[in-house]
């Protein structure tokens, strides 16, 4: 039986597959013809359907999960394209061999019946916070460069630099997926979640889509890399005529998100690109105050920032960076983590216990 963890999201569908790299002759014999095939079709294919990618760059190697060696291989697909993804694993025999698959986020519960209707297929359900923190325990001490910092975060040279994240508690978790969920977590199985807002990932790409007919979030990124939101948004200097300097906002600051675009005459001369880097800036910076309003309450420093929300996204990762240093005054420091988005498949991926088939209830009701 192929060991899966699945995180259906509001937005994407992450999907973590461990590939044993230690199967021996006799395993080889005994394995099922579908299984090897299931096997190479992952394994072989970086595209599955029309909408389905393996992120090949963060595949895992040498990882030992249950005394068995082998790689974690990641891929994600639209959630909207749920049944054609279950109607693919049908066609691929899954139906015949995979009874329970261990799933997390809220798909778990909404696509429930459709799992058991079309691939015959129940769903073992784990809490999306619960495995997200899980996953990134493991991730993070199953890789020596998961956890990095922004150096200079300001600065167009700015570069990435390895965090050792061997200590970890007490941190802020933020997951920026289609919404965002802050958390305060001080162990492994100690944490609240202490905020959230519905101004997260999907807010940006919706936003992008209606305003500059973009598709897709990889055309959002690129059309906010060259564009500017200052000719959007309203600056303390377009209402100061510089810095308010008696509390310390700088002209520069953002005043108003979006403020010049009352003017006829501003919105007919600002382009796509500018209106998407001014969504991509005012869905960030909500983000960081949120974030950093949340360590102070807290007490605590280090700021660790996931999610899809930040794939691709360079500019959102600085964007966080330097508000984190600048408003504390180099107290928060602001953390990212390469698989970004698979943390919670990751988790659930580890509750799989090869005796899951046998299960009758669910773990998560
Ligand atoms: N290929 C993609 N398609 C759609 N959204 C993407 C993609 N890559 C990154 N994103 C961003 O990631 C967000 C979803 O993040 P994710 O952590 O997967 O959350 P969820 O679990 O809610 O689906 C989207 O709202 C979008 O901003
Ligand atoms: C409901 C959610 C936990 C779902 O997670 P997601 O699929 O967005 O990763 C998340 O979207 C969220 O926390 N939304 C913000 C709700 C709020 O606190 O306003």
């Amino acid at each position: 039986m192929p060991w899966f963890g699945m995180d259906i999201g509001g937005t994407l569908t992450k999907l973590v597959y461990f590939e044993p790299k230690d199967i021996t002759p006799g395993e080889l014999d005994q394995e099922a013809t579908i299984l090897r095939n299931i096997r190479r079709y992952l394994t072989k294919n970086s595209a599955y359907g029309r909408t389905g990618h393996r992120d090949i760059h963060l595949q895992m190697d040498d990882v030992v999960i249950r005394g068995r060696r082998g790689s974690l291989h990641f891929i994600r697909f639209p959630t909207s394209e749920m049944l054609s993804f279950l109607l693919l694993a049908k066609s691929k025999g899954m139906a015949k061999l995979v009874t329970t698959v261990c799933a997390t986020g809220g798909g778990a519960f909404k696509f429930e019946e459709d799992f058991r209707r079309l691939v015959n297929m129940k769903l073992a359900k784990f809490d999306e916070l619960d495995a997200l923190i899980k996953g990134i325990l493991f991730t993070e001490t199953h890789n020596k460069c998961e956890c990095y910092y922004w150096e200079n975060a300001n600065e167009i040279s700015s570069t990435k630099k390895k965090f050792d994240f061997s200590q970890p508690y007490p941190f802020i978790l933020v997951n920026v997926g289609s919404g965002v969920s802050v958390l305060a977590v001080r162990g492994p199985d100690n944490y609240k979640r202490i905020s959230g807002t519905s101004l997260g990932g999907g807010t940006f790409l919706g936003l992008c889509c209606l305003l500059t007919g973009c598709d897709t979030f990889e055309e959002a990124i690129q059309l906010a890399t060259k564009g500017d939101h200052k000719k959007v948004d309203k600056l303390v200097k377009d209402i100061y005529g510089g810095d308010y300097e008696r509390f310390g906002l700088p002209g520069d600051l953002v005043a108003s998100s979006f403020g010049q675009m009352h003017l006829q005459e501003r919105r007919s001369s600002v382009s796509k690109e500018d209106l998407a880097h001014a969504i991509l800036v005012t869905i960030t910076n909500n983000i960081g105050s949120i974030a950093r309003m949340c360590a102070s309450n807290e007490k605590i420093e280090k700021v660790v920032f996931v999610g899809n929300f930040l794939r691709v996204n360079p500019i959102s990762m600085k964007l966080l960076a330097y508000a984190m240093d600048y408003w504390s005054k180099g107290t928060l420091k602001a953390l990212f983590l390469e698989h970004e988005g698979y943390f919670g498949a990751v988790g659930c991926l580890l509750q799989f216990n090869g005796e899951l088939h046998a299960q009758t209830g669910d773990l998560l009701t």
